[in-house]
């Protein structure tokens, strides 16, 4: 289990980014985290990878705290960060000097993976791509099959085909003994992807539901087709009006990440409230 327990946290202690945050995450999960510009997340994420350091309270993965960077959690920890710089040697060299550092690692997956992604396992990392740089990282961090495998903004870069296959493989690499976390702005890319959503929000985590929790709890249609007087929030495109409604008769919609999303980050804290 992921656990993040009382965390306060600031890069000054003037100016605190988490103040007692709480979050439990399981295993056998993948996580999309949403959050606006500058809310936190990669520091969030940093703190849970043990890459900064709480001011008060802790991060812990599978009992090891994220801070003592032990051998035992370092193991079963992968990060793919949002920014890169990939030494000059190739995918193939990148594994043989990188791989027994994660006991799990698995070799055939790991190429397997590159063929997918279509990228050369002969060619120099740092003279790839940024998109083909990403999906090394990708691949090898997927194949390391450590228990928590953390992704900061992994489908930047990534053409359209790309994503497509990149939503393909990560779900073909979930097992009940890991966890995938997320952190994305396009969350159109999430979609068929995760299955939980986690939303930091002023300085707190506000929503941490599964989608199927979500979809017995609110119903995403049309204004005409919503029930006008269980309606908790509404937005207009270009083809309508779109409704965020109570979901009383349990008719079950899917869920449009991004509507939900701009419910809660514009304050509509009922949206919040009936998903607690
Ligand atoms: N190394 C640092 N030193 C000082 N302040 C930092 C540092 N890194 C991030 N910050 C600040 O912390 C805040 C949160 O940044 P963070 O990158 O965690 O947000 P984010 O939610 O990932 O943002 P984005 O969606 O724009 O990537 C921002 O105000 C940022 O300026």
């Amino acid at each position: 289990m992921i656990e993040i327990s009382n965390l306060t946290f600031g890069y000054s202690k003037k100016k605190l980014l988490f103040k007692n945050l709480n979050l439990k995450l399981q295993m056998g999960h993948i996580y999309g985290l949403l959050g606006k510009n500058g809310a936190g997340k990669s520091t969030l994420l940093k703190n849970l990878a043990g890459l900064v350091f709480p001011q008060e309270g802790l991060c812990s993965l599978n009992g090891y705290h994220s801070a003592g960077r032990l051998p035992g959690f370092l193991q079963e920890l992968f990060f793919i960060p949002e920014e890169m710089h990939l030494p000059g040697i190739t995918a193939t060299q990148f594994a043989g000097s990188t791989a027994h550092f994660y006991p799990k690692f698995n070799e055939a997956q790991y190429f397997k993976m590159l063929a997918e992604f279509d990228v050369p396992v002969s060619s120099v990392l740092g003279k790839l791509s940024f998109g083909q740089q990403k999906k090394v990282m990708i691949a090898f961090g997927l194949a390391t099959n450590t228990a928590l495998l953390i992704m900061d903004e992994p489908t930047n870069g990534l053409d359209i085909p790309s994503k497509v296959k990149f939503r393909k493989i990560i779900a073909g690499a979930l097992t009940d003994e890991r966890c995938i976390i997320i952190s994305t702005h396009q969350i159109r890319d999430l979609d068929s992807l995760i299955d939980s959503v986690l939303v930091l929000h002023q300085q707190e985590i506000v929503l941490n539901s599964g989608l199927d929790e979500i979809a017995e709890r609110i119903q995403f249609t049309t204004t005409a087709q919503a029930n006008k007087a269980a309606i908790l929030y509404e937005e207009s495109n270009a083809v309508g009006i779109n409704t965020i409604s109570v979901n009383h008769n349990q008719t079950f919609s899917k869920v449009d990440m991004e509507m939900l999303f701009n419910a809660i980050v514009n304050d509509h804290k009922s949206v919040i409230d009936i998903l607690k």
